[in-house]
């Protein structure tokens, strides 16, 4: 409509940057599993898709846990969020491991930030271990164990969503 203020995506709104490296990733997600070595053992590795499958293979690794599902949720174009889809789901094996509640299994993703895509893999398996290597207030509650909390006007940038690129010089008006 006119005179309407243009809608602000979830990166816009956030303002701050946090640029994560891979070797930070890394060590975020070796941290992580120290703190999950204390809770489990697991009988499998649930990653949420996309980007939960870089921290379930490091955490898979670490736990020395074989057996990996995906559940495959799609719900920002970008960094603007829209109705969640959920494009395939837990499989009919690793539900049976986890005694049809998710019981000593372990789901996996990047990060919390509304808790909208952790909330709907909650409901499939209330019983599981629900952990994430970052996350923002909102989501925060949803999450068993996590390494670092950022503000919820934070936006995370990933290592495999960028690239190094020019920077100009803070006196030449960078930020
Ligand atoms: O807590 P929420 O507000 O729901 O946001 C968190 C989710 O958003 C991102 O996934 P995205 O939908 O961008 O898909 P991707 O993992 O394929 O990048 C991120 O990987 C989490 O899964
Ligand atoms: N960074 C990258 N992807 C995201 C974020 C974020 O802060 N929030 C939701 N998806
Ligand atoms: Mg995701």
């Amino acid at each position: 409509m006119a005179g309407e203020a243009p809608e602000l995506s979830a990166q816009e709104r956030a303002g701050r940057a946090f640029p994560v490296s891979w070797d930070q990733f890394h060590r975020d997600c070796r941290a992580l599993t120290w703190r999950l070595n204390e809770v489990g053992p697991f009988h499998a590795v649930i990653a949420i898709t996309r980007g939960g499958l870089v921290p379930a293979a490091i955490v898979a690794r670490e736990l020395g846990v074989r057996v990996i599902d995906t559940v495959c949720i799609a719900s920002y174009d970008h960094d603007k969020q829209g109705e969640l889809q959920v494009l395939k789901g837990i499989s009919e094996q690793a539900m049976k491991l986890g005694g049809g509640t998710g019981k000593g299994l372990l789901i996996v993703d990047d990060l919390v930030d509304t808790g909208k895509t952790g909330r709907l893999v909650r409901e499939m398996l209330p019983d599981a271990h629900f952990a994430t290597v970052y996350a923002k207030p909102k989501g925060r509650p949803l999450v068993d164990t996590f390494i670092t909390e950022v503000s919820q006007d934070t936006w995370i940038f990933f290592p495999w969503d960028t690239a190094l690129s020019y920077h100009p010089p803070l006196r030449d008006g960078a930020a």
